[in-house]
């Protein structure tokens, strides 16, 4: 093995996007291993590599993780964008989950029979713009600094990224009422980081 973090899933976005991300946010490379077929998982039972039966599957420091949380925090924590102390922690934590709940809507998007996806769409928007974005707005706009937490990039930061980008891919003007989250610094911190990422983005 090289030495890189080895991921292993699907090659779609789904939970594995969010690790993707986060390691190139963090600089660090890594190696995929997209399963095709069922017996390629199968075999992973059965091997007893997958702690419940799921991916996404991480290869990290000797490690097998699996958990798609547990994996982020881990990468978050071990490359020092998990905040300073407990409560930007906290903080940090807050605005993951709050996030993840909203990537959950895009994630079964793809799933939605085709007459509810009309629907599901306008749920996303509305959910998007009256109860997420608005948080994120407002923390920028209240402490005036690039970063939601610490003045200092972190996971939240990575997270909040990937969803906007997401949700823009699906309603293109949803941040029109978001100056805050358009012009923010966080686009640039990852600007190097987002070229690893342009292929793992296109898929769906
Ligand atoms: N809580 C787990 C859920 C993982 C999960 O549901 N993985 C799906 C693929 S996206 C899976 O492996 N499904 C097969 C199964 O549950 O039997 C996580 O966040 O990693």
């Amino acid at each position: 093995m090289s030495g890189k973090p080895r991921l292993t899933y699907c090659n779609g976005r789904g939970r594995m996007e969010p690790v993707r991300w986060l390691l190139a946010a963090a600089g660090v490379e890594f190696e995929e291993i997209f399963l095709e077929t069922r017996e390629q998982y199968e075999k992973l039972i059965k091997d007893g590599v997958l702690m419940f039966q799921q991916v996404p599957l991480v290869e990290i420091d000797g490690m097998k993780m699996v958990q798609t949380r547990a994996i982020l925090s881990y990468i978050a924590g071990k490359y020092n964008l998990y905040g300073k102390d407990l409560k930007e922690r906290a903080l940090i934590d807050m605005y993951v989950e709050g996030i993840t709940d909203l990537m959950q809507m895009i994630l079964m998007f793809p799933f939605s029979p085709p007459e509810a996806k009309e629907k599901n769409l306008d749920s996303i928007k509305e959910r998007a713009t009256n109860r997420y974005f608005p948080v994120f707005e407002k923390v920028l706009k209240q402490h005036g600094q690039d970063f939601l937490v610490g003045n200092k990039f972190s996971w939240a930061d990575v997270q909040l990224i990937e969803a906007i980008l997401a949700v823009e891919e699906k309603i293109p003007a949803v941040l029109s009422g978001f100056p805050q989250l358009q012009e923010c610094g966080l686009f640039k911190e990852l600007s190097l980081s987002y070229g690893c990422l342009k292929s793992s983005t296109r898929r769906n």
